[in-house]
């Protein structure tokens, strides 16, 4: 068969790497209703799911090894566990192609990619994702920011299989009241919750860096949303926000993750912008 990214014609060819929640929402998207872009290549840990799911998609994408994504598009959008970031993301960067992020954990770990970025001429996207107001806390890093911190507090089962606490089990017991089971930077949290708390990692990113990005985090028996509440002191401005993500069919994901990767894609094509 002819690989699709062989009659692109114009038009961004768009690779997905992971086809969870995240990856088949934006792939939907992407294949249906996005000017300027094809959806050419998705990649999944199991073959035969991800074929099945490429097939029931007018576009028809290639279904390629994780590392070979790169080398069949123009823009990788990695929706993939925090593990296999640097196979994604590497190829792509080398290239000098573009990367959009949703592991902004993993980022963090392999910080080298955005030096080699600067030299390939890649771009590195890291979209809002779960979160909100990135932008407000950005145009206040342009000044002089005196404290961000977060509160996150998630479903019992949206944190259980975080590695900061697999020895700790006994701050969750039998919980039947929230519990605090974290509290510090947003460096340390990236290393204990990989798969929970990328959101701290893009606030992190978009102010006052990993290591002055304060964070809390609460188990929650009684929650049935991951909820984040940020309170910024900056001297252009104070502001809190939060959000009650309705989680998606991970229950450690909200559904407005992917709507916020497919506003990105849209936005870059689009004559008239809003927001920064
Ligand atoms: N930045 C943000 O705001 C947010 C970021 N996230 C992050 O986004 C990512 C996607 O989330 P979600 O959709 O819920 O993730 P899931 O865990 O539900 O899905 C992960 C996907 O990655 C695939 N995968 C695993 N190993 C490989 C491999 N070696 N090669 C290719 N694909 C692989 C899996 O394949 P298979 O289906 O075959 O198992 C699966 O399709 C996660 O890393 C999550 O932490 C999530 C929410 C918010
Ligand atoms: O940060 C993450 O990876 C997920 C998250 O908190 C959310 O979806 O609310």
């Amino acid at each position: 068969m002819t690989p699709s990214w062989t009659t692109a014609a114009g038009r961004t060819r768009v690779g997905i790497v992971g086809l969870g929640p995240v990856g088949r929402a934006v792939a939907r998207a992407v294949d249906g209703s996005l000017d300027g872009y094809l959806l050419t290549a998705l990649s999944a840990r199991r073959p035969a799911p991800a074929q099945e799911f490429a097939d029931s998609l007018p576009s028809r994408p290639a279904v390629l090894r994780a590392q070979e994504v790169a080398d069949a598009c123009d823009l990788v959008i990695e929706c993939a566990p925090a593990a296999i970031f640097d196979q994604i993301a590497q190829p792509v960067v080398e290239q000098g192609k573009t990367l959009v992020v949703l592991s902004a954990g993993a980022l963090l770990n392999s910080w080298h990619l955005v030096d080699t970025a600067r030299t390939t001429g890649a771009t590195i996207l890291v979209p809002t994702g779960a979160l909100l107001g990135l932008d407000a806390v950005q145009a206040a890093a342009e000044g002089v920011v005196h404290s961000v911190r977060m509160t996150t507090r998630k479903p019992l089962r949206g944190l259980l299989d975080a590695p900061y606490l697999q020895d700790r089990r006994h701050l969750l017991g039998g919980a039947t009241e929230p519990v605090r089971v974290f509290s510090g930077t947003a460096r340390e949290a990236a290393s204990g919750f990989p798969a929970n708390l990328n959101v701290a990692v893009a606030l992190a990113l978009a102010g006052v860096g990993p290591d002055r990005t304060e964070l809390e985090i609460w188990a929650d028996p009684d929650l049935d949303r991951n909820t984040h509440q940020i309170t910024v002191e900056a001297d252009s401005a104070s502001f809190s926000m939060s959000i009650a993500n309705v989680p998606s069919e991970n229950v450690k994901t909200g559904l407005i993750t992917a709507l916020s990767v497919v506003v990105l894609l849209r936005k870059r094509t689009s004559a008239l912008q809003i927001g920064t």
